[in-house]
């Protein structure tokens, strides 16, 4: 288990999402987005508003089960991309960078994009918004809900 959580909220993914559509439009014109599912659909989907953008492309990479990586496997290709030229290519993070390098094996002319990068991935991202530290798990807010939580006093106590 990695030893901190960076949790992030609808607000926060919105605003950290924008930021990230202003640094692209001056990028652009974009042909399209190809969202790298499913972690790239809520901020791809956010982009694509701000930039007036309605053609979405979609790849699937599975990586990961919950916090632990495997080998990627290819579910879906991005077949309407070509060589990505004049492509933005979308995705929530970059961490080991294992995602993104079969990515831009696809699509070699693509733009890659992340909201959120940690320094071993950083490399493989053309423009991203905020830098975690590489021990860090970010937690979306897809993965998290509102719970009960006891006071202070009370988890003291316990202790
Ligand atoms: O740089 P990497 O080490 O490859 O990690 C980054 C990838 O991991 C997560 O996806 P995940 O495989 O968990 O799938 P999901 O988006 O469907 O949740 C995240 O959305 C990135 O796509
Ligand atoms: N939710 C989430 N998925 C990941 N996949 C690879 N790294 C991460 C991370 O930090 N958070
Ligand atoms: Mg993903």
């Amino acid at each position: 288990m990695p030893p901190r959580y960076y949790t992030v909220s609808w607000d926060q993914l919105h605003r950290d999402s924008k930021a990230l559509a202003w640094r692209l439009i001056e990028r652009g014109p974009w042909t399209g987005i190809v969202a790298i599912t499913r972690g790239g659909l809520i901020p791809a989907a956010i982009v694509a508003r701000e930039l007036d953008c309605r053609l979405i492309e979609s790849v699937s990479i599975v990586t990961y089960d919950e916090e632990k990586r495997g080998e990627p496997v290819v579910a879906k290709h991005p077949l309407a991309a070509g060589d990505g030229a004049g492509w933005l290519v979308l995705d929530d993070l970059v961490d080991t960078g294992t995602t993104a390098k079969v990515v831009r094996a696809m699509l070699p002319k693509a733009h890659f994009a992340t909201v959120y990068a940690k320094p071993a991935g950083k490399p493989l991202v053309d423009t991203f918004i905020t830098e975690v530290s590489q021990d860090t798990w970010i937690l979306f807010p897809w993965d998290t809900e509102a719970q009960f939580i006891a006071p202070i006093a009370k988890s003291m106590i316990q202790k």
